[in-house]
This record gives C-alpha cells, sequence and structure tokens, in this order.
C-alpha cells in the first residue's frame, strides 16, 4: 500500500488549488497522487464541498475512507504509464463518471517533477480531441465481440499508434469477429508468421502475444481476430468492396478496407494510421470511435492545448 504524505507543502498546493478551483468556477478539482492520504483533511480543507473533488490513486485499496470523506475516489491502475498518459486517462475516467463536462474545465494537482511532492496544478480544458478509450465508450458499441477483446485490441492499436517499432511509425488493421466471414474476403499477403501456432500461442488477450502481434504489424496485411481474442490469420489482404462508402479526405486503401469489411460483415474494424498514429474504429462501414496518439514522451509544452480548429467533422 502506498501512500502519500500531507506534508506543509502539500497542504499549502491543495490550498492552492482549492482557491483556484473557486477563482475560475472550474467543475472539479483532479488530484494525482502516490498512495493513500488523510482524506478527511483533504475534504475540510475543501469545505464547503461544492465541486467534485477527485482523489486519483493508482491501487484500488488506496482509496479506502476517500469516498466516506465526502472525495470522488478514482483508482487508474496505471502505475508505470508516463504522467501525461495518466492525467488524461483521470481525465477521461472523470468526464465518463460526469463529474467534469467533456468541455468544461479542471483544476489538476499533481507531481510533475518530484514523487510525492506535489507541485503542479494545472487548469485544464477538456477538448475533443483528448478523447481517448474509456470503458464506457466501448459499451456504447453494440457488438457481439465480447469488450475484453475489443479493448485489448484497442489498446494494443492505440500502443502501436503511440510507439511504432523501433522508432519508426507502424499502420496496421485488426478486424475483430464474424470471422468466418472476414475470411471470405481475405487472402495470404505473404507468410503468416502465426501459422502452426496454437490457440494459446495467438490469443492477444497474452501480453507476450501483443508483443509478436506488434512485431507483425510491420508488415503488409491485416490481422484476423476471433471473438475470444484469437489471431484467426495475419498478414491478410481484404478484398471488398466500398462504392458505397463515404470516408473523410486523405485516409488511404487500409482506412477504406477497414470500413468496407466492417461494412460487408458483423466485424469491427480496429485501423492504426501509420502516418499519424491514430486508431480509428469501424462498425457497419462507419466511423465509431477516434482515438489520437498521445505523445510519445510528457512534454510540458503539451499542456497548452490549442484552441480547437473548425475542421468538418470526420465521417
Ligand atoms: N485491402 C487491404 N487489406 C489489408 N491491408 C491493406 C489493404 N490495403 C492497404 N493495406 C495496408 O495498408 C498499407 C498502407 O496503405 P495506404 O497508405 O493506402 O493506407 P492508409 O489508409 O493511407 O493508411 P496509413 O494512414 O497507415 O498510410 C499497405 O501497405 C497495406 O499494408
Amino acid at each position: 500500500m502506498a501512500t502519500q504524505r500531507l506534508t506543509k507543502h502539500n497542504a499549502a498546493m491543495i490550498r492552492a488549488a482549492i482557491a483556484l478551483l473557486k477563482d475560475r468556477g472550474a467543475d472539479a478539482m483532479l488530484m494525482l497522487l502516490d498512495g493513500s492520504t488523510d482524506w478527511k483533511r483533504i475534504a475540510e480543507m475543501a469545505q464547503p464541498l461544492e465541486k467534485p473533488i477527485i482523489v486519483a490513486v493508482d491501487s484500488p485499496e488506496d482509496l479506502e475512507g476517500a469516498s466516506e470523506a465526502g472525495l470522488k475516489p478514482l483508482a487508474l491502475n496505471k502505475e508505470k504509464a508516463p504522467l501525461l498518459e495518466r492525467l488524461q486517462h483521470a481525465l477521461l475516467e472523470s468526464a465518463a463518471d460526469e463529474y467534469i463536462r467533456t468541455n468544461g474545465e479542471v483544476i489538476a494537482l499533481y507531481s510533475g517533477f518530484q514523487q510525492g511532492r506535489l507541485d503542479s496544478i494545472s487548469h485544464l480544458q477538456i477538448d475533443e480531441r483528448m478523447r481517448q478509450l474509456t470503458v464506457r465508450d466501448l459499451q456504447s458499441i453494440e457488438s457481439r465481440v465480447p469488450l475484453k477483446t475489443i479493448k485489448a485490441v484497442i489498446d494494443l492499436a492505440a500502443q502501436i499508434g503511440r510507439e511504432g517499432r523501433e522508432g519508426k511509425p507502424v499502420g496496421t488493421l485488426f478486424v475483430v469477429g464474424d470471422t468466418r466471414r472476414v475470411l471470405e474476403h481475405a487472402n495470404d499477403s505473404g507468410v503468416d508468421p502465426f501459422r502452426g501456432y496454437n490457440r494459446k500461442q495467438r490469443n492477444l488477450l497474452d501480453k507476450k502475444v501483443q508483443e509478436d502481434a506488434k512485431e507483425v504489424a510491420q508488415l503488409d496485411g491485416a490481422f484476423i481476430i476471433n471473438s475470444d481474442g484469437v489471431i484467426e490469420k495475419s498478414r491478410q489482404m481484404l478484398e471488398v468492396s466500398h462504392e458505397d462508402l463515404t470516408m473523410s479526405k486523405g485516409l488511404g486503401a487500409r482506412h477504406w478496407a477497414a470500413a468496407a469489411i466492417s461494412q460487408k460483415t458483423k466485424a469491427i474494424s480496429v485501423v492504426v494510421s501509420q502516418s499519424t498514429g491514430t486508431v480509428r474504429l469501424y462498425q457497419n462501414g462507419l466511423l465509431v470511435m477516434r482515438i489520437e496518439p498521445m505523445d510519445k514522451n510528457v512534454k510540458w509544452q503539451e499542456f497548452n492545448f490549442e484552441p480547437p480548429t473548425k475542421s468538418p467533422p470526420e465521417a
């Protein structure tokens, strides 16, 4: 169990963040903490508790007592992740829990430079481009594929989009579910590295298999995944007509194939763009989710969010 001490310094930072929350009329305050702390004292500092004070830590057991004190507990389960990723995840979960509006404002307090020392306060505006994966987003995708499988594939796709491989950007395509019909539209584009492996060695829910898939993602073609998360085939070229689809400009053959196969079958396509790292999810020929790649390294300038551009929404 990890703890975060409420030192004089940390308490002063909390008071400053609460003052800013009140002054700016923001939706909520989000504290990213290293562990359990004196929840009651934090709640007292924020009296009267008019706005949600969200306390986010990595493991759920460290949140004991937070809710009783009147705070909003949030378990991140993202211990090893970089700060920016943890912060974004916390913001999205907070938005999903409706503590903050998707275009709302939040005061965030966290240790940006030194563990255990709350040294940074940010006044953030949440905008649509910060959308990333939340379980609730996924639940809105009605599909026969279990959530567990879709989540694993999207997490993997987001990682590939964000990290690439050995410094090089990688694009790829996962077609999940309705395997029998999908395979009717698929042809080998080269030797399938997963061929001959047993189901366990092809199950994408397994971390080791995910690493193998990252290697194979560098090669041409799509992964065909069954509902249980097992790679049925990799390196598949899809042949599907797409006359009656509309897509936004700039998206090439991979994205067309992704949308088209999701229209022809009941499968869900998860496509990573090599050029931008963006992950798109297609169902019934339509874009249902888009996940922008997060920064590869934590760059502090990233907090200077640009004003939203007035581009038309993507199809
Ligand atoms: N029908 C298809 N089925 C499976 N993979 C495909 C298909 N068409 C293209 N690809 C894969 O996509 C790669 C890139 O194609 P293209 O640049 O046209 O796609 P794109 O949609 O612009 O994607 P990106 O943003 O990644 O460049 C190809 O090298 C190939 O590996």
